[in-house]
């Protein structure tokens, strides 16, 4: 029968080729001319009419999924050349970047920084050691820099100089681990699989040749902050014979008090920010945990370890007090010191517009976390997330938190995140005010690429904003990528991690305090088991 031929003809052709959208859509024509050619129909024909409905509902639907299906490669593909962009881009920059972990520094690196440099230091090799170190050394950095004429203020000259190189240690059950980080952690021989000993992640810092410049980044407008910074530097350069660096504004304020402080050292261009790790060995932020933030984000790349001296209300990241400043940078001086190593996160915006650039925005590196929200607009912010690629949820609310486990003490915490011990390695992942019963927040692990896209169908733009400053508007399109930078940050610790973290939510946050309950009062009566 004629019908049922061509019926079934068509049923065959779109189960054997489901995925073609055309042959799909031959398919539905087909039925369609099929109905209208079909001469009146008989009432015994019914049932063939109810089959030729069905069977256009069935190409219909099949249609629609082989549209979707070619959509989601289309876009795939077009995050898969994105993506090949940013990697480029990012290996670009990870090739001019000094090398990380206990590779050495190109000798030459720090050219361009000639008129910065004019500290006094030993050239020779210390202990004998060669500037190169073999890659387990977890960190060692070892920088020669071809001063040449210098422009400093006291126009001293610099041949050679060399940055303080240090190594760290993992603690491993409360013993020192063979001087290197055990990296493999599971072992599958025989079909078993075990764990390894497990290091506590207690991190020592020792000195392998003593450090020689400082860098202390003061809050602003604080008196307080201001004369102890000046009693600290003339100590640090009297008594220990540092050389010293401060941002332009301060060196400034000095300046305009007395010419004695000639010997303090500045930068004149904030580009040169960006080679000022060759040149620091220590960094000491006076502040509160806003100049910490400060201080980490003038380094794009690798960090010099950060001592932090609290002089401001909460400082959960800066536990050395400034009164006991003297003892205690004698102590960081001399070494070993405990350390947090804290994760950074690299964020990086892709403009919808600009899609088709090779040149695209800078990455931002973060110490506390980056923040998506709906800025002014009075919508509800639209958020399509995505881990991997993955798709996690579509943020309705005021916005949505990506922070480190640092910063999970500070935004994240305030919109519901949990606390988390520094150093666990991870990615908070924390709405702000969802509009929805069931959306707890959720702790991504740290190897995992975050994408968080304003759809474009979204009733407004959103603003993502970075360790709380530096708003930048996400218009429908644009998309921010987010990622555990390969640049974390090295605090130093008052006795090691953990106490310090636990102490500060104590002390900073009066976490859990509550009148203990009094023993006088009525007790559980234990039965005996019968
Ligand atoms: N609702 C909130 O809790 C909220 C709102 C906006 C920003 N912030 C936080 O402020 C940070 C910027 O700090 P700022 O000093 O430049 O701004 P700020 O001067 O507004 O101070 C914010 C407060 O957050 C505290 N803080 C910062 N980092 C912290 C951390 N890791 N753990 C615990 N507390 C921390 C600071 O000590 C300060 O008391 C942002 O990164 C964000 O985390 C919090
Ligand atoms: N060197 C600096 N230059 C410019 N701004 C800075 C600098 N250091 C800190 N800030 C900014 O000053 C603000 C306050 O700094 P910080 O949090 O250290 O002090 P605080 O507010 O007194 O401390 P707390 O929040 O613990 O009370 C922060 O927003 C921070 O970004």
């Amino acid at each position: 029968m004629k019908n049922d031929a061509l019926g079934n003809g068509d049923a065959n052709s779109l189960g054997s080729n489901p995925e073609s959208g055309s042959s799909l859509a031959q398919s539905e024509k087909a039925v369609e001319e099929l109905l209208t050619q079909q001469t009146p129909m008989l009432a015994t024909d019914d049932h063939l009419i109810e089959f030729s409905e069905a069977l256009r509902t069935v190409a219909k639907a099949l249609r629609g999924s082989a549209e979707g299906k070619a959509l989601a490669q289309a876009e795939a593909a077009e995050w898969k050349r994105r993506y090949e962009l940013e990697r480029s881009k990012n290996q670009e920059l990870l090739n001019k970047a000094p090398p990380l972990n206990g590779v050495c520094a190109d000798e030459s690196s720090s050219k361009g920084m000639d008129h910065l440099a004019k500290s006094p230091r030993s050239h020779g090799q210390e202990n004998g050691k060669s500037g190169r170190y073999p890659l387990e050394r977890i960190c060692s950095h070892d920088v020669l820099q071809d001063g040449g004429e210098s422009n400093s203020p006291n126009g001293s000259n610099n041949k050679l100089k060399r940055k303080a190189s240090f190594k760290l240690s993992w603690g491993c059950k409360g013993q020192q681990a063979n001087d290197q980080h055990k990296k493999e952690i599971v072992s599958f021989e025989s079909g078993n699989i075990t764990t390894a000993d497990r290091s506590s992640k207690q991190i020592s810092l020792t000195w392998e040749t003593s450090p020689q410049t400082v860098i202390i980044f003061t809050k602003p407008n604080s008196t307080s902050v201001r004369l102890l910074s000046v009693e600290m530097l003339r100590w640090l350069r009297e008594h220990k014979g540092l050389n010293v660096y401060v941002e332009p504004r301060v060196k400034a304020e000095l300046l305009a008090e007395s010419s004695s402080f000639d010997f303090v050292q500045t930068w004149e261009d904030d580009k040169e920010i960006s080679l000022l790790h060759p040149m620091i060995d220590l960094v000491i932020t006076l502040g509160g945990d806003g100049t910490v933030l400060w201080a980490a984000s003038m380094f794009k790349g690798p960090v010099p370890p950060i001592v932090p001296f609290s002089m401001g209300s909460l400082g959960f990241m800066t536990p050395f007090h400034s009164e006991q400043y003297r003892d205690c940078l004698e102590a960081v001086l001399k070494g070993p010191i405990s350390i947090t190593l804290r994760h950074r996160l690299q964020c990086h915006i892709i403009r919808d517009k600009a899609r088709h650039d090779y040149e695209t925005e800078e990455n931002t590196l973060v110490l506390n976390e980056v923040t998506i929200d709906r800025g002014i607009s009075s919508y509800l912010t639209n958020l399509e997330c995505y881990c991997d690629n993955s798709f996690v949820t579509c943020v309705q609310g005021d916005g949505l938190i990506l922070s480190t486990t640092s910063g999970s003490t500070a935004y994240s915490l305030a919109a519901g995140g949990s606390m988390v011990h520094p150093q666990v390695p991870g990615i908070l992942f924390t709405p702000i005010c969802p509009h929805s019963l069931s959306f707890r927040p959720l702790i991504l692990p740290d190897h995992v690429t975050v994408r968080v896209q304003v759809p474009f169908n979204s009733r407004s733009s959103a603003w993502v904003s970075f360790d709380g400053k530096g708003r930048k508007q996400l218009e429908a399109g644009d998309a921010l990528v987010c990622s555990i930078a390969p640049w974390p940050v090295s605090t130093a610790c008052q006795v090691e991690s953990t106490h310090d973290f636990l102490r500060s939510i104590h002390d900073g946050l009066h976490w859990n305090l509550r009148k203990t309950q009094s023993s006088d009062g009525p007790r559980d009566t234990i039965y005996p088991l019968l």
